[in-house]
């Protein structure tokens, strides 16, 4: 796997971050009080570390693959793949790794974009400039309501909208009776009218009856986007959901990937795709995704996993790739988090996230921070750490 002077692969290390988010999100399946990333550096023989970044929501509670798992897949399966191997060949390594590695598409992910990371600071450019070029340079950003509470919801959207932070909302529910998550979302449209785009993520927890009682009422209250209203195996009820109703029905859990786009882009089962990178299984499969709903007819939206400032940078390089992106993004994964891991944070202003520009996914991580919170972190290392706002 390596030709003589090429830039060889030395070291990849793994570590568990643990960091206390802003306030509980409640989620159908799960509240969260603080999010895990799984941060993976890989050490090149040129100089240059690359960083990757896997990480899920809720432990096993989202998808099939834990922030435990996943750094035990890299340890013990991956990273023995890779090293001496030819850095810069990031396709075929992936490649590779595939051919021994089943599934496990979070931690490919983090591995791949690692890689990317890395191979950026090589050739002095952005990853978003060899993954097609720029076609745009910031990101318009929603921001997830999921305190639990209408009057709190409202309060925390109206001081976004004064902020110039976000414009687009997302609801979380699922979690109560189809009826009662009405009354929340259309108090909450109705409080904000037409200053906010206001849609919801069921995250799979209605029946396809429940859903068609809850999208008609939604879609009478002024909602916009509705995401995977119904279990993702259940295809065929999304496709009859999608072909039922105006509002835009968004596939989310449902799209692992491109053989997942092919097949809903067959049914017909989404007017919209969340394009996730760590769902995708990596950068370029997300682009294979984008590709298949393109030539769909699918319209896009940049999501998250809500992952921290370099799993947000590595999506945003790809957004920023992609010829069309008609929903925007939710890349506010670290604004989440109490704390910030990057040197520099990311920044948003004028409801958008600037896409970094420096070589790379254009980030670097404050190691002092990421020693702070790491899981392993010897005891003596418990004194309080300066505290720095995430965000612009
Ligand atoms: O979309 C999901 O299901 C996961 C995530 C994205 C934003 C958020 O608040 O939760
Ligand atoms: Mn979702």
């Amino acid at each position: 796997m390596q030709t003589g002077g090429a830039t060889r692969i030395e070291r990849i290390e793994t570590l568990i971050l643990d960091i206390p988010t802003i306030r509980a999100h409640h989620l159908s399946m799960h509240t969260m009080r603080s999010q895990t990333l799984v941060i993976l550096q890989v050490f090149c023989s040129d100089g240059t570390v690359g960083t990757g970044e896997g990480t899920t929501i809720g432990g096993l509670s989202y998808g099939e693959e834990s922030p435990e798992g996943i750094k035990l897949t890299i340890d013990a399966y991956i990273a023995p793949l890779l090293i001496g191997a030819d850095a810069s060949r990031v396709s075929a390594l992936m490649a590779g790794v595939r051919r021994q590695v089943k599934g496990n598409r979070f931690a490919c992910c983090a591995v791949e974009t690692a890689l990317l990371d890395a191979l950026g600071r090589r050739l002095g450019l952005p990853v978003s400039e060899f993954l097609g070029g720029r076609r745009r340079d910031t990101l318009e950003v929603a921001w997830t309501l999921a305190s639990g509470d209408t009057a709190k919801d409202i309060e925390e959207a109206e001081a976004m909208l004064a902020a110039r932070r976000h414009r687009i909302f997302k609801l979380k529910i699922g979690k109560r009776d189809v009826m009662a998550d009405v009354k929340h979302v259309a108090a909450i449209k109705a409080a904000l009218g037409e200053r906010a785009s206001v849609r919801v993520d069921v995250n799979m927890a209605w029946s396809e009856h429940q859903a068609r009682r809850g999208i008609a009422a939604l879609e009478a209250a002024g909602v916009d986007l509705v995401e995977q209203p119904v279990s993702r195996e259940q295809r065929d009820a999304l496709a009859r959901l999608t072909r039922r109703f105006d509002v835009a029905i968004m596939a989310d859990e449902a799209l692992q990937g491109p053989y997942e786009a092919m097949e809903l882009a067959k049914a017909r089962a989404a007017g919209v795709f969340a394009l996730k990178i760590a769902q995708s299984g990596g950068l370029f499969d997300a682009q294979r995704v984008a590709v298949i709903a393109d030539a769909a007819g699918i319209e896009l939206y940049g999501g998250t996993m809500l992952e921290g400032g370099i799993g947000t940078a590595a999506a945003a390089q790809l957004c920023a790739a992609l010829p069309a992106l008609a929903w925007g993004t939710e890349l506010f994964g670290p604004l989440l988090l109490s704390e910030e891991i990057l040197a520099t944070p990311l920044a948003y202003a004028d409801f958008a996230l600037a896409v970094p520009a420096a070589p790379g996914l254009g980030v670097e991580l404050d190691m002092d921070r990421v020693d702070f919170y790491r899981r392993d972190r010897p005891k003596s290392r418990l004194a309080p750490l300066a505290r720095q706002t995430a965000g612009a």
